[in-house]
């Protein structure tokens, strides 16, 4: 047993730990340093794991399946989850600080979407257990008796659920909700950069009676740390990824030992497609979501704009609008509507973009550049909110998923022409199509090569729906029953009658 530091039942928000058979502990390296996107000020400490604490949680994970969490109905583990969606509506306040100070995100986006969405996550899929079916089949046989068929869905066992910055209690509960509602356990990896919410969610797996060793976190980096400590570990049966491609990439190699499966949902650039007879305004308001929400930080989030040539400038001009009246500031002011990037890192990987643009030729429809905000927020990672036009599709910035508040927008003069525009990427995650015409919205949705089509909405997400992307934007689909098939085995069973 590695753990040789203290370990406590309460999380310290000051010093995060690790937490492991429902204790949080702080051992492995020394700590490192979570700071705050919008002032770059210190958050928090926090422990990072080595190869022997991150062993102690996966054992940890192990021995629960074979406690009482094993023994448990798939009705009794739902009635245990809907007391986490529950536990974490009671300290929302709680999650919503550690969320907005992790991330710099907009209180009020955080409000509305991350932490009722964490809750949502444990009740949709404790609902999707209960109601879980599995084929059948008779089978004739030459004596006239026949068998039967049938299938039993088995938990996968042991998880890893690694996790990004830009939502991070979503989408780590989007993973682990379905993961223990098939009776797994799991081992979280979340971000580096946002530790927090992970953490605090151990003390209301245990006071909503989740057995110790059902859900573990693990702090620290990826590369030999935390991340490719648990993802190699041989004790684990399987992994859920979301970020960027390359870690995908290194994710499914480490799995490929051992023959493990995962679930990969990467990254995109995703197009959105902007016909003349749109509904303008709403065409306006779903684009102003899709690229600027999060500051752009969101997989689903539109970096390219094909607008019909006959509304192109109107379009430009209105983008431009909107783009100009958001507002930059204090994320706990409600009035906030554009927050900071996520990192010093990120925000150099985000005007590095910006100065490949204005390189190339783009004309600088808005933006273009940091933004200083000055007071407490001068150190904080803000980057103007950005449009272009102009550039080659062959461009860098038209090409690579940069995950900023950027996009660039271009006329197209026919449906083929923006359907072919649109599938000429490596990624093929999400698209947002804005038409009146019902026919040619789902003409070119169904032509178009990505995992989720929006029609006239963006974002708008019913959690029994298939998520995830095709080409290089993931493996699989997670969501309603299709995150059932990833979290357990299926078993056939052949009775002879
Ligand atoms: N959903 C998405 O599409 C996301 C895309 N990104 C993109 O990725 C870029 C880099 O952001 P990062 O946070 O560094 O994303 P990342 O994909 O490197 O990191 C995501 C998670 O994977 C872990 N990780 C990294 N390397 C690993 C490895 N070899 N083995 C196991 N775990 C590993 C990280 O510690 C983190 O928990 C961003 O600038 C952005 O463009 C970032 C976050 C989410
Ligand atoms: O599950 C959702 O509704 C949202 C998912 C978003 C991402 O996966 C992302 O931005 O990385």
């Amino acid at each position: 047993m590695n753990i040789a530091v203290s370990s406590h039942s309460r999380s310290s928000l000051a010093q995060l730990s690790h937490f492991i058979d429902g204790r949080f502990v702080a051992a492995g390296r020394p700590v490192f340093e979570n700071r705050n996107p919008a002032t770059g000020g210190l958050v928090n400490l926090v422990a990072e794991a080595d190869a022997g604490v991150v062993d102690d949680a996966v054992k940890a994970a192990r021995r629960a399946l074979k406690g009482p969490w094993g023994r448990m109905s798939a009705p009794e583990r739902a009635a245990i989850l809907r007391k986490v969606a529950d536990g974490i509506m009671r300290h929302f306040d709680d999650f919503l600080t550690a969320e907005v100070l992790d991330t710099g995100k907009p209180v009020g986006l955080a409000s509305h979407i991350d932490i009722p969405r964490g809750a949502a996550n444990f009740n949709v899929f404790a609902d999707q257990v209960v109601s879980l079916s599995t084929e059948s089949f008779h089978l004739p046989t030459p004596d006239g008796t026949g068998a039967l068929n049938y299938a039993l869905r088995v938990p996968r066992g042991v998880i890893a659920v690694v996790c990004p910055w830009n939502l991070p209690l979503l989408l780590m509960t989007w993973k682990v909700a379905p993961a223990l509602a098939c009776g797994n356990a799991v081992v979280v990896k979340p971000s580096e950069e946002t530790p927090t919410t992970a953490t605090l969610l151990g003390e209301i797996m245990n006071e909503a009676g989740v057995p110790p060793g059902v859900y573990n976190v693990v702090h620290g980096y990826g590369p030999d740390s935390a991340g490719e400590y648990l993802t190699r570990h041989p004790g684990v049966d399987g992994i859920t990824f979301t970020g960027e491609t390359r870690t995908g990439t290194a994710i499914m190699k480490a799995a490929a030992d051992g023959v493990r499966p995962v679930s990969l949902e990467l990254g995109g650039k995703n197009a959105a497609l902007v016909f003349a007879d749109c509904d303008l305004d709403k065409a306006i308001e779903g684009t102003m979501r899709s690229v600027f929400a999060n500051c752009g930080q969101v997989c689903l989030g539109t970096e390219r704009v094909y607008v019909e040539r006959s509304i192109f400038e109107a379009f430009v001009g209105r983008l431009k609008s909107g783009a100009e009246s958001l507002r930059m500031g204090d994320p706990f002011d409600k009035a906030t509507t554009l927050g900071p990037l996520i990192s010093r890192e990120h925000r150099d990987k985000v005007t590095t973009y910006y100065a490949k643009a204005a390189a190339e030729g783009a004309t600088v429809v808005t933006g273009g550049g940091q933004a200083r905000l000055g007071g407490p927020h001068d150190h904080g990672f803000f980057v103007q909110p950005t449009i272009w036009t102009g550039l080659p599709e062959t461009s860098a910035v038209v090409r690579e998923e940069i995950f900023g508040p950027c996009c660039h927008i271009a006329p197209f003069d026919d449906e083929d022409a923006a359907i072919e525009a649109a599938n000429d990427s490596p990624y093929g995650l999400a698209t947002s199509i804005w038409t009146e015409n019902l026919s040619r919205a789902h003409r070119v949705a169904g032509r178009i090569d990505v995992g989720i089509a929006w029609v006239n909405s963006w974002f708008l997400r019913d959690l029994r729906t298939p998520f995830g992307g095709s080409k290089q934007s993931g493996i699989g689909r997670e969501g309603g029953v299709h995150s059932m098939e990833f979290y357990t085995e299926l078993r056939n069973v052949c009775v002879k009658l």
